[in-house]
């Protein structure tokens, strides 16, 4: 009989986080935060096998910067060590071979580098290297025959979780290839997948608390700027809420018309209008049991706001063309991009349907805010199109990583996401073998680029797009110098599509389209 023991016991508790409904980034990091704990060690870091390199991907107890910094040789001495062995291996503190974190170590400002203990061990998925697990211990001595064992047995189970990890990112992958995930997905039903990428203080934070928050009926407000995840949020509410196995159903506001959008919220009965030949509920009725995710809310008109307080203040609707009421039971989280504030000040948005809604107010932080977020996310989103395109491996020039630092990423996440996806097929269409080790220039990124260049066709040697005579096609120049237009007035207007529509002398339901073709939205 297999008698379980006190520490097997905390380590599934600790490991069962890893095969949790968690986000692949945030069940890494948390597994490392456990398990620094758990040994009671002063460091624990994940770092994830890349060709010749090992690319922390979850840190504890080492400076911010070790994540930032992507790559260490894999064939440093100590980690090569580990790597090679398929077992757990131990490093004295009088060793001779030289740490790999020298300098990276969390110790007070100024204090030398204690001497220490370590020990790691190689990780495998479906049989190939993934990479290593290192702990560091500050106090020599920690890590004894018992630690080992127990590190022996937490290895298979990290390797279990990961190898689900893998699993979950090729369908993912697979879904994004068939486009049926992502910003293209207009209204109705929401699919794909509810991973939010992020380790930044901010974005850890906001997590937390709608973490806590989701479990509530409370209806949230999602708050900021284009492109910084509000639909992902959103899911993730309704994922972690007791509704989960209900419909989530998504109404983009700001592309309903006035004289649809009764219709279209509150369904019809057969006859309330010329062409409505049959009953048809409406997106509240979808959502029953639910939640109802109200996209641009404050694009709302009027007369429907009116209408969408009394259904929020009493769980009744009336189907366009009728007096029966129905009840209906659903959670409304609704997201915008404009100050509501100053909408209710301006008369364009009811002061009371905004104090209905916003009772958890949740404002998401723009990209720029979110530190080294920036390349945790660049890195999901090269891992994603590596996968797409079949490569063996895809990563960041130097100089691309210092681009997309130093960029304000006025499109946020999405526009980073686009970035990525158009320098990864950039490189392919320029010849990059399946086989090669590509690395994307910051050339090849094409953010931020001056409207001028965007006129100028800006002809890449060997770039798939350019026609005879080196000259583009007139649709990819004049996409690149509307989309760069449309940047600008995002810019100029703080990400408020309305606003963005009124700079632009557009109709804003055109601009929507607009944004979408351009892979903007
Ligand atoms: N933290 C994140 N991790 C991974 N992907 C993200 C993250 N945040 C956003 N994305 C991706 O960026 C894209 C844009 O996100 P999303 O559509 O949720 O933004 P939004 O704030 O709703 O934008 P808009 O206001 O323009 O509708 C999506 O493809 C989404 O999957």
């Amino acid at each position: 009989m297999t008698v379980i023991g006190e520490n097997d016991l905390i380590d599934d508790m600790l490991l069962a986080d890893l095969v949790s409904e968690l986000p692949h980034a945030v069940r890494l990091q948390r597994l490392v935060t456990s398990l620094r704990a758990a040994f009671d060690c002063g460091a624990v870091a994940l770092l994830r096998l890349d060709e010749d390199s090992l690319r922390p991907v979850a840190v504890d107890g080492l400076v911010r910067e070790a994540l930032g910094r992507r790559f260490m040789p894999a064939h440093h001495p100590r980690l090569a060590a580990i790597l090679n062995r398929r077992d757990v291996t131990a490093f004295d503190h009088d060793s001779a071979l030289p740490d790999p974190y020298d300098g990276l170590l969390d110790t007070r400002v100024g204090e030398p580098l204690p001497v220490h203990d370590c020990m790691g061990t190689s990780l495998h998925v479906d049989g190939q290297p993934w990479g290593v697990l290192t702990l560091d211990a500050l106090r020599t001595g920690t890590f004894d025959q018992a630690s080992r064992d127990r590190l022996r047995r937490c290895t298979v189970r990290v390797e279990a979780a990961l190898r689900v990890t893998r699993l979950e990112q090729e369908i993912h992958a697979l879904r994004m290839a068939r486009g049926s995930a992502g910003g293209g997905a207009g209204d109705g039903l929401l699919p794909g997948s509810d991973e939010i990428i992020g380790h930044s203080p901010v974005v850890s934070a906001l997590l937390r608390e709608l973490a806590v928050v989701a479990g509530s009926d409370l209806p949230v407000l999602l708050l900021g700027e284009t492109g910084v995840g509000k639909e992902l949020f959103a899911r993730y509410l309704h994922q972690r809420s007791s509704r989960v196995e209900r419909p989530l159903i998504h109404v983009n506001c700001a592309a309903l018309p006035e004289s649809v959008a009764e219709s279209e919220l509150f369904g019809h009965v057969k006859g309330a209008f010329s062409g409505a030949t049959t009953d048809r509920p409406g997106r509240f009725e979808a959502a029953d049991g639910g939640t109802l995710f109200l996209d641009e809310v404050g694009e709302l008109p009027l007369s429907i706001q009116a209408k969408l307080l009394r259904v929020l203040q009493n769980g009744e609707i009336q189907r366009l063309g009728t007096d029966r009421p129905r009840q209906v039971d659903v959670r409304i989280i609704a997201a915008t991009n404009r100050n509501l504030r100053d909408s209710v000040r301006d008369g364009l948005f009811r002061a009371d349907l905004y104090h209905r809604l916003s009772v958890y107010p949740a404002p998401i932080p723009p990209l720029r805010e979110r530190g080294s977020d920036v390349l945790l996310l660049a890195g999901h989103f090269l891992e994603l199109n590596r996968m797409r395109l079949g490569l063996r491996s895809l990563r960041l020039a130097p100089d691309a990583e210092q681009a997309l630092c130093s960029y304000r990423w006025p499109g946020n996440v999405r526009e980073l996401e686009h970035a990525i996806s158009r320098a990864a097929l950039k490189m392919v269409s320029r010849g990059a073998q399946r086989s090669d080790i590509v690395s994307i220039p910051a050339s090849a990124l094409d953010i931020g680029q001056p409207l001028e260049d965007a006129l100028a066709g800006d002809v890449q040697p060997g770039d798939g797009e350019v026609g005879t005579g080196g000259i583009r096609p007139l649709r990819v120049v004049t996409d690149a110098a509307q989309r760069a237009h449309l940047q600008r007035a995002l810019q100029a207007s703080a990400g408020n599509w309305a606003q963005a529509a009124r700079l632009l002398e557009l109709d804003p339901s055109n601009l929507h389209k607009l944004a979408r073709r351009l892979g903007l939205k």
